[in-house]
């Protein structure tokens, strides 16, 4: 098995920091870097103090050049420590998305006239192909583009997406349909429906996500930069209003100089919430680049951010909860009809259904009873299966074939004249039912002639991935559409903390509008067409990798391992970026407070000299105390860079006391860090001052 995650390049490659310098320079660029406003702002305070460096060379002011010239200096350097940050951030995705560019070559596809096997073959480029074309692959060949498989059943290799050598089955007509551009065939031959233009695949979406191309800021992103920039805004003014004010206190004291712009200017930038501001795109964009570390591949920053917030976590049963498909594994006869009946009558219903459930069954039949039919009679029509109806079957030779659930088979039966449903049968379906198992009751024409036992497997381990959900104050709500008492044994042995059985497409859609109303926050977690409604209308919808195309397409996250408790790990990288932020800012606002004792009375101290007092950190001289929190500001970028991209450690403990545990270290180690951080920069400079 080759993973992604098993060669994994550290954030601080040399192949991943090499280009992330050469594109932070490229983000200096103001008509890019105006989108972060903040540090918009620096990079015009580092022109403005470059002209007066320039200015003070010239000998025009009274700042010595060596000042002026080390403010714009560090002041520039706070700009690119920003970027830098930024471009480190996509720096693994870029490296990633070019490997996934190499494996979408060129290759050509053998396009069918009618989505039929044997049908005239023409070769065309994979860029032609067009929504709704069927393409032939066969064994060995890369399929062309994204789809549906349409006719067969194959070995298809994902290494090119997932990283996962180990070869998948895709078949029509279950949930596992759908394949992805890219990925080879290394068994059978399938016919697969296109279903993306060029340049709309899976495999683009997945590049220009990992890329940042289309990352659009998160509403907590907008809410956070908001707040960003009115304290911009504030200190700003409060730095254009000092200006005329040390001009007034220096007549009315009779004494001092007045403030100057390169002054001004560094405070303004120091006061600034640049150290969030700088880090900002790097924490979400390493937060992306973590749950891609985990095979999962989100489609919006905002679904991520949402999963940190999540109440509710709803998922599908049959693929999702158990394993893959349900599967025939007996006959059970019912009002005195024998096993062969049921077998005759179970394969008739099924020979035109192409979902797994049916394809079991013929396959049942076969193995047990040397039942086959070669070919349909002639007057058969296919009724196939819907999750609405819950039933599928054929009409041939005037004769109605029927299996389905059994309340909806009853309800058909009866609807055709049928009176007398036989006595056992509630039984045998109870007893399949209770075992975890799932009935689909038999029927021709009036008459019900037994049950068809579909096993149905619980996925390994997950029983205590949905207790750690549940100690992360996540409820677990299983919804299916089997029936109630299938439902209630696979939830029991699951042990999700609820379940909703017989539940059609729509009433999935009402419990997740149901629990938004209530003001959850809803995740979904499924991979049938069924699930499709319910996914689009989830926050976090997560959509299993061997899913259905329509469920894929409705879900803003892909997990391309399709193991339903990875929300555990979108839950945990969700509320780490949303952690990040919050403790970044505190820690960003709180060093502030340093900033003043360090700039007012060097600034002041001329016009005041009770100022000095102030000066609590005992800084040499007022231009080396102004220098050296010029200089703190930018250092702290790079060092908080490692915390930005890594994330704050989650740890699993009730909200109220997280956020008291993180105010206590960043408020506190925001206020404390730059007295120290100052003075050690303070000592230093002093030696050349
Ligand atoms: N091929 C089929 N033919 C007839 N009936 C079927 C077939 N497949 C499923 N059923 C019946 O329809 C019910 C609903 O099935 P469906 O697969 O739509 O459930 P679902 O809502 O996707 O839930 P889950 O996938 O969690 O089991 C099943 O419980 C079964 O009784
Ligand atoms: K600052
Ligand atoms: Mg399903």
């Amino acid at each position: 098995m080759s993973k992604h995650s098993a060669q994994p390049i550290s954030l601080f490659d040399a192949r991943i920091v090499r280009p992330a310098l050469a594109e932070s320079f490229r983000k200096l660029d103001p008509r890019s870097l105006w989108r972060n406003p903040v540090m918009f702002c620096v990079e015009m305070a580092s022109v403005i103090t470059l002209a007066t460096f320039v200015m003070s060379l010239a000998g025009v002011g009274r700042e010595p050049a060596w000042f002026t010239g080390l403010v714009s200096l560090w002041l520039w350097l706070t700009v690119i420590f920003s970027t830098v940050a930024e471009s480190l951030a996509e720096g693994r995705g870029k490296a990633r998305a070019a490997s996934l560019r190499k494996t979408r070559t060129e290759v050509t596809a053998k396009r069918l006239g009618t989505p039929e096997f044997g049908s005239d073959v023409t070769p065309v480029g994979a860029n032609q192909l067009r929504k709704g074309d069927c393409i032939l692959v066969e064994a060995g060949e890369l399929i062309a583009g994204d789809g549906e498989v349409v006719a067969g059943a194959a070995l298809v290799n994902e290494a090119a997406v997932t990283g996962e050598s180990a070869p998948v089955v895709r078949e029509s007509g279950g949930d596992r349909s759908a394949v992805t551009g890219g990925t080879t065939v290394t068994a059978n031959a399938i016919i697969v429906r296109i279903t993306a233009n060029p340049g709309e695949t899976f495999l683009d979406r997945m590049i220009s996500m990992i890329e940042g191309a289309r990352r659009r800021k998160t509403p907590n992103e907008i809410a956070l930069e908001v707040l960003l920039i009115a304290l911009t805004v504030v200190f700003l003014l409060v730095c254009i209003n000092l200006s005329p004010l040390s001009l007034y206190s220096v007549q009315a004291a009779g004494r001092g100089t007045p403030v100057s712009l390169t002054v001004l200017t560094a405070l303004f930038v120091c006061l600034a919430p640049t150290t969030i501001a700088a880090l900002l795109p790097a924490i979400g964009i390493a937060g992306m680049d973590r749950l891609f570390q985990k095979n999962v591949v989100a489609l919006s920053g905002r679904a991520i951010e949402a999963a940190g917030d999540v109440n509710v976590l709803l998922l599908d049963k049959t693929g999702t909860i158990t394993l893959g498909n349900r599967e025939a594994v007996a006959f059970v006869p019912v009002g005195g009809h024998t096993e062969q009946e049921v077998a005759e009558a179970a394969l008739m219903a099924s020979l035109t259904d192409e979902t797994p459930e049916g394809r079991s069954i013929v396959v049942l039949a076969k193995q047990k009873y040397g039942l086959r039919m070669d070919e349909l009679p002639a007057s058969a029509v296919n009724i196939p299966f819907s999750a609405e109806t819950r039933l599928s079957g054929m009409d041939a030779g005037g004769r109605h074939y029927r299996k389905g659930a059994s309340d909806s088979t009853v309800a058909f039966v009866t609807g055709l004249g049928g009176r007398a449903v036989p006595g056992d049968l509630a039984d045998v379906v109870d007893r399949i039912a209770r075992a975890g198992a799932t009935p689909l009751v038999v029927s021709v024409d009036t008459e019900i002639l037994g049950v068809v036992n579909l096993k149905d497997i619980v996925k390994g381990g997950i029983q205590e991935r949905f207790q750690q959900l549940r100690s992360m104050g996540i409820k677990t709500v299983m919804i299916t559409g089997d029936n109630y008492l299938t439902a209630a044994a696979i939830a029991a042995e699951a042990q999700v903390d609820d379940f909703l059985a017989q539940a059609k497409p729509e009433e999935k859609l009402r419990l997740i509008r149901e629990s938004q109303e209530a003001g959850l926050m809803v995740a979904m977690t499924g991979d049938g067409t069924n699930d499709a409604p319910a996914l689009a209308q989830a926050d976090v919808a997560v959509a299993m990798n061997t899913g259905t195309q329509p469920a894929r397409e409705a879900a803003n996250i892909i997990d391309l391992d399709s193991n339903p408790t990875k929300l555990l790990d979108i839950v945990e990288v969700g509320k780490q970026i949303l952690m990040t932020r919050g403790n970044l800012t505190t820690f960003s606002i709180a060093n502030d407070i340093a900033k003043y004792f360090a700039i007012i009375p060097a600034m002041m101290i001329s016009v005041y000299p009770q100022l000095g007092a102030l000066n609590v950190m005992r800084l040499a001289t007022p231009l080396s105390a102004i220098l050296s929190a010029v200089i703190f500001n930018a250092l702290i970028i790079p060092l908080l860079v490692p915390l930005a991209l890594r994330g704050t450690r989650f740890r699993p403990m009730p909200a109220e006391k997280l956020l008291i545990h993180n105010l206590l270290i960043y408020g506190v180690g925001g206020i404390v860090a730059p007295f120290v951080g100052i003075k050690g920069i303070d000592l230093v400079v002093g030696i050349f001052v």
